[in-house]
């Protein structure tokens, strides 16, 4: 048996349609344009192509695309600076930073100086208490996604037994609440959880978050699991010399053969976190003109 291979590239260009055909309505109805402003700080590599790729899709679903490209020695005081200006700017209705910030900056700081309505990647206080409250807030991308390819591939979730290991604010915190939402039975796994492979196989959802290359493996799944993996690392490839490969958190091969249904890497989640941040900008513009939101692209 293999498992089903839930295709997230397919599943985001299908929400990217939703939200362009959304922004036409925008556009013609209200004369309103939703706009997204990214900053990226630095020069790290994944960082620009993530950023590159954000403002081409951004155009793409026809937004208005701003992007602020700072120097690696920016002060937090001409950062926040910026942010303020982008706060203030009502052609604006969506603001991130691109993480990771170079050391002398701290993301927390940054993220709690953009507005909350504007915070698009949902990782203000404010919209992480709204989410835990069950409050309507922005909730942060690739949880987002990872919910929307959940309820698309299980439908009714409640009473089922749901894993994700990793508990940061960017992700397993916030896809634990989410699961709550939809009643799942939620257990946050760490690097210190005692028996990892034991708690994991209690899961007919398991969310992989952890960074660990090929860290789940199949005797830590429950057959007919739905398996959704949040990691990307990036290895020498072994066969093409000068090539990179990328693997998830999970051993694909080993664990699909387990599972009713997998991500892959890459193509599973990874796309997904754009979309969403476009959902996201979408549902923010709405929001700050008392228009209907779009349905389905919320959580
Ligand atoms: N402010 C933020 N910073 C970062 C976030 C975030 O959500 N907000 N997430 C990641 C990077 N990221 C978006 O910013 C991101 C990661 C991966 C992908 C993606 O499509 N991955 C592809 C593979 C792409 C590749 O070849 O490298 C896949 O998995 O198929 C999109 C966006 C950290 N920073």
């Amino acid at each position: 048996m293999t498992g089903q291979v839930i295709d997230g590239k397919a599943f985001a260009a299908d929400v990217r349609a939703q939200i362009a055909e959304h922004v036409v309505r925008l556009k013609e109805e209200n004369g309103i344009t939703p706009g997204l402003a990214v900053i990226l700080v630095g020069e790290d590599p994944a960082s620009e192509v993530y950023v590159a790729a954000k403002h081409k899709q951004t155009l793409e679903v026809g937004m208005a695309s701003f992007e602020h490209k700072l120097p690696a020695d920016v002060s937090e005081k001409d950062l926040f600076d910026l942010i303020d200006q982008l706060n203030a700017d009502p052609s604006v209705h969506g603001i991130l930073c691109q993480f990771p910030v170079p050391d002398h900056l701290e993301e927390r700081r940054v993220v709690a100086r953009i507005d909350p309505s504007k915070d698009v990647d949902g990782l203000s206080v404010v919209n992480a208490g709204l989410l835990a409250s069950g409050e309507k807030g922005l909730v942060s991308c690739t949880p987002l996604g990872c919910l929307m390819l959940l309820r698309d591939q299980l439908g009714n979730m409640s009473g089922k037994e749901a894993v994700v290991i990793g508990r940061s604010n960017l992700f397993g915190k916030p896809m634990g609440q989410l699961l709550l939402q939809e009643n799942c039975t939620v257990t946050i796994a760490h690097s210190r959880t005692a028996d990892l492979p034991e708690v994991c196989r209690r899961a007919d959802i398991l969310v992989a978050a952890v960074g660990r290359a090929e860290m789940v493996k199949a005797d830590w799944v429950k057959p007919g699991a739905t398996v959704i993996d949040v990691g990307i690392t990036r290895i020498p490839h072994p066969e093409k010399p000068g090539k990179s490969k990328l693997l998830g958190d999970v051993a694909y091969v080993e664990v699909a053969a387990v599972a009713d249904a997998i991500t892959p890497v890459p193509g599973g989640v990874g796309p997904m976190t754009i979309a969403c941040l476009l959902a996201n900008t979408l549902t923010a513009c709405c929001r700050a003109h008392n228009l209907d939101e779009p349905s389905g692209l919320t959580a």
